[in-house]
């Protein structure tokens, strides 16, 4: 053990005084989870001297119910925070100090005495499709084109299932669940003839060549949060929050506020397809395009809006209503 306070580098003598190494950090068991935490402790490690190197941080890896269920839709497990509810559980015990997460994964609301300290710069938020032996190669005018008529792609997410539905209504979607590397082994042996799966995810772990065709989002809007890693701490842990404020991403910030405040208006789970897609234009403007879908595809609802980054959350709390007021009754009850 060591303690920041008799170190002299001044970021640790600012940002942590007294604390005792190692920090615990929670993170998920699975290769991209691992690869997330470990990218951001290397930005922590390389902006905080005395935090950089084996002995600074101490892997808390925490199983969910998320990791658990798989054979699922996400949406029937149902349920908010389904990939972080243990992980919050640890944190308020105080077993770990702080964890790390996919945005996406991690519920807008989140419970009483826990705060997103961090978000780290956005990777790709694009959503991807991995395609099987059966696909023909993608022309890059019409790339969906090359996945067969009426062939059957996986995906656990209803938000792409509605979305490729919607463009290829003579697909069938079921269901694949399963870390990264699982799912390319099922479209690799002919289980699935495609199946979607983050850009992300994909590039993080080295796999980016997996990436057969790459959606735009005008194509298919992707999911609050994706491409972003954030990091929770305890509300009370003043020392800890201005660590951790002081690496984050104001731009990844801004768009993923907004993202998360559209989804907290439609009161998003996965049960309903919905994604949020927010950028900063050159000219400084944010940008937030989001979607509200039926998961079989028959009906589909997009808008955008723009206007100052300082805005993000009313920008978003505000084309949430706004898609919630017009669409059918039966998609957000
Ligand atoms: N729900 C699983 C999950 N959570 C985050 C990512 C990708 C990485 C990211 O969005 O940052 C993935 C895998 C996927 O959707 O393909």
């Amino acid at each position: 053990m060591s303690r920041l306070a008799s170190l002299d580098a001044p970021a640790a003598t600012r940002h942590g005084r007294g604390r005792s190494l190692p920090l615990r950090v929670g993170t998920r068991g699975s290769p991209l989870a691992l690869w997330q935490t470990r990218h951001f402790l290397s930005i922590i490690g390389g902006f905080c001297p005395v935090m950089k190197g084996e002995d600074a941080f101490a892997e808390h890896v925490i199983s969910t119910a998320g990791d658990r269920i798989q054979d699922r839709r996400l949406a029937d497990i149902g349920g908010k925070g389904l990939f972080a509810k243990e992980i919050h559980e640890a944190l308020l015990d105080g077993e770990i100090d702080f964890a790390v997460h996919s945005l996406k994964d991690l519920e807008t609301e989140l419970p009483p005495g826990i705060v997103l300290a961090c978000t780290l710069p956005r990777e790709d938020a694009r959503d991807a499709i991995v395609l099987g032996p059966v696909c023909d190669p993608p022309d890059p005018a019409d790339p969906l084109a090359c996945i067969p008529r009426g062939a059957l792609v996986g995906t656990a997410s209803v938000r792409r299932q509605s979305q490729i539905l919607h463009l290829r209504p003579d697909l069938r979607c079921e269901i694949i669940r399963g870390n990264v590397q699982t799912r390319l082994s099922r479209v690799r042996n002919g289980d699935f003839a495609a199946s979607f799966l983050a850009l992300a995810g994909l590039r993080r772990l080295g796999l980016e060549i997996e990436a057969g065709i790459v959606l735009d989002p005008a194509v298919m809007v992707p999911a609050a949060g994706q491409g972003i890693v954030g990091v929770t701490v305890r509300a009370a842990d003043g020392e800890l929050r201005d660590l951790l404020a002081a690496i984050e991403c104001p731009e990844a910030r801004a768009v993923s506020t907004a993202e998360r405040a559209l989804l907290g208006a439609l009161d998003g789970s996965c049960r309903t397809p919905i994604g949020g897609h927010a950028r900063l234009r050159p000219d400084g403007r944010l940008e937030l395009t989001g979607l509200v879908a039926r998961a079989d595809g028959s009906f589909l609802l997009r808008h955008r809006v723009e206007g100052a980054p300082a805005d993000a959350a009313r920008l978003g709390t505000e084309l949430g209503d706004r898609l919630r007021a017009e669409a059918p009754a039966d998609i957000l009850a």
